[in-house]
């Protein structure tokens, strides 16, 4: 089920080949920062990610400073990592490659 909250070992193996993500402290959570040339780049990058994470009825927690965007991923109703946010992140760092 991708619903499934991951514990830290799966969460930690899944994100092995997810370029700059990590898993956080409390194991319940995955964050990347994200760096642009520019504020047009970032912002057409959340465009984008908005529009797949709407899609997918999964939504990131993130904030946004000139160019860069900051990302923190979970799935509320599991309380922590499921493969949602891995698929998610996935997309993102799809999106961040071109
Ligand atoms: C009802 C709706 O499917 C849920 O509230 C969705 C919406 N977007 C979501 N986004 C994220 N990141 N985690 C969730 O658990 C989540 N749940």
């Amino acid at each position: 089920m991708t619903r499934e909250k991951l514990g830290r070992e799966a969460a930690e193996a899944a994100l092995t080949g997810l370029d700059g993500w990590a898993l956080a402290a409390d194991g319940a959570s995955i964050h990347r920062t994200f760096t642009f040339g520019n504020f047009s780049e970032a912002f057409a990058f959340m465009t984008r990610v908005a529009l797949a994470a709407e899609k997918m009825d999964h939504h990131p927690e993130w904030s946004n400073v000139y160019r860069t965007v900051d990302v923190t991923l979970n799935t509320h109703d599991a309380g922590g990592v499921t493969a949602l946010d891995i698929d998610l992140a996935k997309k993102m760092n799809r999106f961040f490659g071109g």
